[in-house]
């Protein structure tokens, strides 16, 4: 791609897995975060935010990316119920509190993703909404204690037993729940590299 170095600022291999299916050739490299936001921001701007910090923080570390020749890519997932963020589960319990109350219920995942080249930033924010059937306390149990989804936002992943039985609908991107909305991503890659 042009001689630019693509960079993905994470360490999701959910994330990894989603640009190697679009074909992306790309190195990873990582700086913690503490993935905060300001009390009063506005839900919808939070994901995006924290996606910012992750992108400036890999910058930051490696002096190589300063150039315009690197893409730094950073993305953040939440949950969103009602008007509340739900982040990784703390515990066993604080995981079958969250499945309980996604249950039967609509939610929103939105993923924030920046790209950053030199001082060119494209940031954005993808929505997609997700129905779950009702759940008995049984299927939550034995989805937590076999899949330990301590690591996913809202405590679950679409793409795993949960997603194939749990969920009932979906609007918008598949993929945007998975971690990475892939196509949008493409799409302001090429915007950056022409
Ligand atoms: C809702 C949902 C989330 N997830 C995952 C995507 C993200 O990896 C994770 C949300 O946490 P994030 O903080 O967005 O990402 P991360 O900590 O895994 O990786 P990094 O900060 O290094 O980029 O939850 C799924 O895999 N499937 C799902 O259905």
């Amino acid at each position: 791609m042009n001689g630019t170095r693509i960079i993905l600022a994470s360490q999701s291999p959910r994330r990894k897995q989603l640009l190697e299916w679009a074909e992306i050739p790309f190195e990873v490299m990582v700086q913690s975060t503490p993935e905060t936001y300001p009390p009063d921001m506005p839900v919808p701007e939070v994901p995006v935010h924290i996606a910012r910090e992750k992108a400036i923080a890999v910058r930051q570390k490696y002096e190589s990316l300063h150039t315009a020749a690197n893409i730094i890519i950073a993305a953040d997932t939440v949950v969103v119920l009602g008007n509340t963020i739900i982040g990784k589960p703390k515990d066993r319990e604080d995981a079958l509190d969250i499945l309980a109350r996604l249950a039967g219920n609509k939610h929103q995942v939105i993923t924030g993703v920046v790209l950053l080249k030199g001082q060119q930033e494209i940031a954005f924010a993808d929505t997609t909404d997700v129905w779950f059937h009702p759940l008995t306390p049984e299927q939550i149990a034995f989805y937590v204690d076999k899949y330990q989804p301590y690591d996913k936002a809202g405590a679950y992943a679409i793409q795993e037993w949960i997603g194939v039985v749990g969920i009932k609908s979906i609007q918008g991107d598949f993929y945007n729940v998975m971690g990475l909305p892939v196509s949008r991503v493409v799409t302001a890659l090429t915007n950056l590299i022409i």
